[in-house]
């Protein structure tokens, strides 16, 4: 071969090497969250963003661009009321295998999902994306789809992160598992450069379980300084409290200054140490609300709620199974209310959670041992359902925060026969109890002997509180 062939044919491999490393940068950067750049209009639409401090929700961002108004409004398309008890699941959950449990999960009859997602521009590079449930895959993917479609994005549940790729695995059975700690790092460094904190809770919806807890949570955090806990229930008061105070901040949603974190997990009022703990790791300012109902109507409520349960333990749902095997009296399958609230003697069942729960003096009492009267804000039922704006107003009064709530919000549907707020699409929480449960429907014996049992314990709640409620001598 003469030289000059050689040389042409090393310039060539040289060409073809400098070529193909300018191609690597350039892919690599292209794809690179730090070298990503992004479009003048959008970067300045969401820097106005996080300025406001706005999460885009619903219509609140009406006013803000057509393109991320028609995306939000999906992210509700799907918005159902949560299960306490995925939430509970959840936390047991070891960190990677999250998706792997709960997106394929199809069997929707069974499993009433939660599927809110609330995303928020935290960087050039990132959206975060709350997910109430991360059963919700198809939500996710709809929120992710409805992203302007140049960004990098990043969707986050708790301390997961699934980026594009990751996401386009949903569906398939190829769930993504892969450790996110790096990522995680980089997303929290990316929102604290915009001025967002994990910040403890200072409200806190503590109960009672199935008094409408859901409701006012979903109402209350449509104001612009409630930031609610990451998920639907912490539940860190309760069953994780030996997790540390950094794991309850890591479940928290990212908040501004004048932001106030809220979380709610009605299991709290029923638990004796809630109270001494919350005393001892919370800012000193925290406050709660307590939502009641009658609590005969709790119990049946909440009977059904276990019911549900248990027949999804009759179908080896993994939620019912791993819920049940926490709960103190677990109900059997196919069992009556009859047989869960009365013992064998036909008495009340004293050891049973559904009765006890209903018995509101006693925990308000232990509250009321480790906070004063006045940290704590009583919802009742029948006022919710009567004025929920004089009601709301009166939280936001309660808790300090800037004025939001208008009369024009809210609507009574009949439908549920309950009242709701106006949220694009979806305006309110659907009631959680499915069809298909079992009813409860005890006979009218049963009825007077709850109603003769809790009388007196109502009387006293009435004094506790100083309030009056209507169901209190039935
Ligand atoms: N506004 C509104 N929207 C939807 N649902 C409402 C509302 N207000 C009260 N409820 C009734 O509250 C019951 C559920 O209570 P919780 O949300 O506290 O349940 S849970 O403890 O979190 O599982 C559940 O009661 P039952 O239907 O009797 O089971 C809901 O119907």
């Amino acid at each position: 071969m003469s030289y000059i062939s050689l040389k042409k044919k090393a310039t060539v491999a040289l060409l073809c090497l400098v070529s193909f490393t300018v191609g690597c940068i350039l892919t690599t950067k292209l794809h690179s969250p730090q070298s990503f750049q992004m479009p003048s209009g959008l970067a300045s639409l969401q820097a106005s963003r996080l300025d406001l401090g706005k999460r885009i929700r619903g219509q609140r961002l009406k006013d803000n661009s057509k393109n991320v108004t028609e995306s939000n409004a999906d992210m509700y398309a799907d918005h159902r009321e949560a299960s306490v008890d995925d939430e509970r699941a959840l936390t047991d959950q070891n960190e990677t295998d999250i998706f792997t449990d709960y997106t394929y999960d199809t069997d929707k009859e069974a499993v009433s999902a939660n599927s809110h997602a609330v995303a928020q521009p935290v960087s050039k590079h990132h959206y975060f994306v709350e997910v109430s449930d991360p059963r919700a895959g198809l939500i996710l993917k709809k929120v992710i789809s409805k992203l302007p479609r140049n960004l990098l994005r990043s969707v986050v549940f708790g301390k997961k992160i699934f980026d594009e790729r990751e996401l386009s695995l949903l569906g398939s059975k190829k769930a993504p598992t892969v450790s996110l700690q790096k990522k995680w790092a980089a997303l929290t460094e990316g929102m604290r450069e915009v001025g967002y904190e994990q910040r403890l809770p200072v409200v806190i919806n503590i109960g009672v379980k199935k008094s409408g807890t859901n409701a006012f949570g979903f109402f209350i955090s449509q104001h612009p300084q409630i930031v609610h806990s990451i998920g639907n229930e912490v539940h860190y008061f309760d069953w994780n409290y030996g997790k540390g105070i950094e794991y309850y901040r890591s479940r928290m949603g990212f908040s501004k200054a004048n932001q106030f974190t809220f979380e709610k997990t009605p299991r709290y009022f029923i638990t004796p140490d809630a109270p001494k703990n919350i005393l001892k790791d919370l800012p000193s300012n925290v406050k709660f609300v307590i939502c009641v109902r009658d609590p005969v109507e709790r119990a049946k409520s909440d009977f059904r709620h276990e019911a549900e349960l248990a027949m999804r333990r009759g179908k080896k749902d993994r939620v019912a199974v791993r819920t049940l095997a926490r709960s103190e009296t677990p109900a059997s399958q196919g069992e009556k209310f009859e047989q869960t609230v009365l013992d064998k003697n036909g008495n009340i069942n004293l050891s049973s959670d559904i009765i006890s729960a209903s018995v509101f003096s006693k925990h308000f009492k232990n509250w009321l041992e480790h906070f004063p009267r006045d940290r704590f804000y009583i919802l009742s039922d029948e006022k919710v359902n009567k004025d929920i704006y004089t009601e709301m107003k009166n939280i936001e009064n309660f808790l300090g925060l800037e004025p939001f709530f208008e009369r024009n919000m809210f609507f009574y549907n009949r439908e549920i026969h309950a009242p709701c707020m106006k949220v694009e699409p979806r305006p309110c929480p659907a009631k959680s109890t499915p069809g298909f449960l079992p009813k409860a429907e005890p006979s009218p014996e049963v009825i007077q002997k709850l109603r003769n049992f809790f009388r007196p314990y109502n009387q006293e709640f009435e004094k506790l509180t100083q309030m009056e409620f209507s169901w209190t001598n039935l």
